[in-house]
């Protein structure tokens, strides 16, 4: 497998550092609804947990949210409501985007939850000369003191400039607030440099560290994260722990609308829950995955109708598939069956290389396609038993990854259970009128459909003969 790491911009190899692959993604500010951008990034990175755990490395993933910041103060002063408030209210609704997205994350930390160990960073910071207090109050990382600052976003020093208030105090321009004295009306904490807050880079340094160790393989992000948060991520942890941090820096593209980038600042936010509301989690998960994670892409219903034929098309594939294991010929494959079986088996190979070639989920789906294709010209026809069962294979791998298919996949098995379940349940009924006579038709009926009952005094229970 290689991976894009933006260190170095180049394609490596992936060999994780441990037999776990540990991973960290900035997540959002939740100060407003969660939107399609967020969604882009947050699928694209369990995509490649998903992807990861297919080739049998264990995951684990650790996604922040970002619950302290100046823009959850300034809509909270604008709102009139307090910050908990406003937090608790789009926090919620993040997480239940990602529950209908279907995103896998393993921790949430919050930063309001971790202000100690953030505090017991910076003094680490300062007692080995890298951060710095000023009078007001505030705390600075002295960006002077680390070597490689510029190096991961590829920048010179008068690109530095970190766009933050208050740089009159600070040793340079491009030194940036690891804790800020608190103003009137915002919300603060005890420090020893008296009440402040954490500034914004210091948090995913504290809780990644904290919950994946000193070094771990994959932090991700979007783009627009590069500089300056992660250069000050990296400046900072690789300063207080003196040695190389993360190994590979992951970032994706943006979801535009007219070719700007959708953002909360910009007011252009399609959010989640409606796009999910109108087009159904598989299908924009398919959406988001026609295209590369770096690069931008467009939104346009046009597109969109085009995920919604794609998915129509695997599920029409899949339900050609599940009949002819059903009724299919079992006697051994024809000449033919077998060319087909290893057509089916090339295509999967084809599917691997894509995704092993820094998550090429584009070229993937094309392969699903050409699946597609072979199923509804040579396998519907042929019926042949052997390419059925191998195809219905690469459909639920190609699930366990996309996550786009659950219905179709787990169709019958959830289906059986649940019609069994509700047969015992009248039978059930019928014995407690002692209708035994109607009760033991069911289960003689049951019986020649393969189902075998078995009562006892505590109830009835069954299995498959
Ligand atoms: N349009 C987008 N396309 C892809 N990823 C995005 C987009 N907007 C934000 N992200 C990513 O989502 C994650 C959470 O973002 P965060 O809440 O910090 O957003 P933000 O950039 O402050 O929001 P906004 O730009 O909407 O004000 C980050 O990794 C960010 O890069
Ligand atoms: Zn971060």
């Amino acid at each position: 497998m290689r991976i894009f790491n933006t260190l170095g911009r180049s394609l490596q190899p992936f060999e994780p550092l441990g037999s776990t692959v540990k991973m960290y993604v900035c997540g959002p500010t939740v100060y407003d609804e969660v939107h399609m951008g967020h969604g882009r990034t947050f699928v694209a990175y369990d995509l490649m947990s998903r992807y990861l755990k297919l080739r049998g490395f264990n995951v684990i993933r650790v996604q922040n949210i970002t619950d302290i910041d100046d823009k959850i103060i300034k809509r909270a002063n604008d709102s009139g409501k307090s910050w908990e408030e406003i937090v608790d209210v789009y926090s919620k609704s993040y997480l239940e985007a990602l529950d209908s997205l279907k995103v896998k994350v393993d921790l949430h930390p919050r930063v309001s939850m971790h202000i100690n160990e953030i505090i017991s960073f910076i003094e680490g910071l300062i007692e080995k000369g890298h951060a710095y207090q000023t009078s007001s109050g505030s705390v600075y990382f002295d960006v002077d003191t680390y070597r490689n600052y510029g190096e991961l976003s590829n920048t010179a020093k008068n690109l530095w400039s970190q766009g933050e208030e208050s740089v009159r105090e600070k040793k340079h321009p491009y030194d940036f607030a690891l804790w800020k004295a608190s103003k009137p009306n915002e919300p603060f904490w005890d420090s020893p440099w008296g009440r402040g807050r954490p500034g914004w880079h210091i948090e995913c340094s504290t809780m990644s560290t904290r919950y994946l160790g000193e070094t771990f393989d994959i932090h991700g992000g979007g783009m627009d994260l590069i500089f300056p948060h992660h250069e000050n991520e990296r400046a900072q942890s690789e300063s207080m722990l003196g040695h190389p941090w993360v190994k590979y820096w992951v970032h994706t593209a943006f979801i535009t609308i007219k070719k700007e980038k959708m953002s909360k600042s910009l007011g252009n936010i399609i959010p989640l829950k409606d796009i999910i509301k109108k087009w159904g989690a598989s299908t924009l998960r398919v959406w988001f995955l026609s295209s590369h994670y770096r690069t931008n892409v467009d939104f346009s219903d046009e597109s969109m109708e085009q995920a919604k034929s794609s998915l129509e098309r695997f599920r029409n594939a899949i339900a050609v598939l599940r009949s002819v294991i059903k009724e299919g010929n079992i006697s051994y494959s024809s000449e033919r069956g077998i060319k087909t079986s290893n057509k089916v088996l090339s295509i999967y190979q084809k599917f691997l290389t894509s995704m092993d070639d820094d998550f090429d989920t584009a070229s993937a789906l094309a392969s699903i396609h050409e699946l597609a294709t072979l199923v509804f010209t040579e396998i519907q026809e042929s019926r042949d038993f052997l390419s059925s069962v191998l195809a219905m294979q690469v459909m639920e791998n190609f699930n366990s990854v996309f996550r786009v298919l659950d219905e179709e996949i787990n169709a019958n098995s959830l289906s059986l259970e649940r019609i069994v379940d509700n047969i015992l349940e009248v039978r059930k009924t019928l014995r407690e009128k002692k209708m035994y006579e109607a009760s033991d038709m069911i289960r003689d009926a049951l019986m020649k459909a393969g189902i075998k009952i078995m009562d006892s005094k505590e109830g009835s229970t069954w299995r498959l003969e």
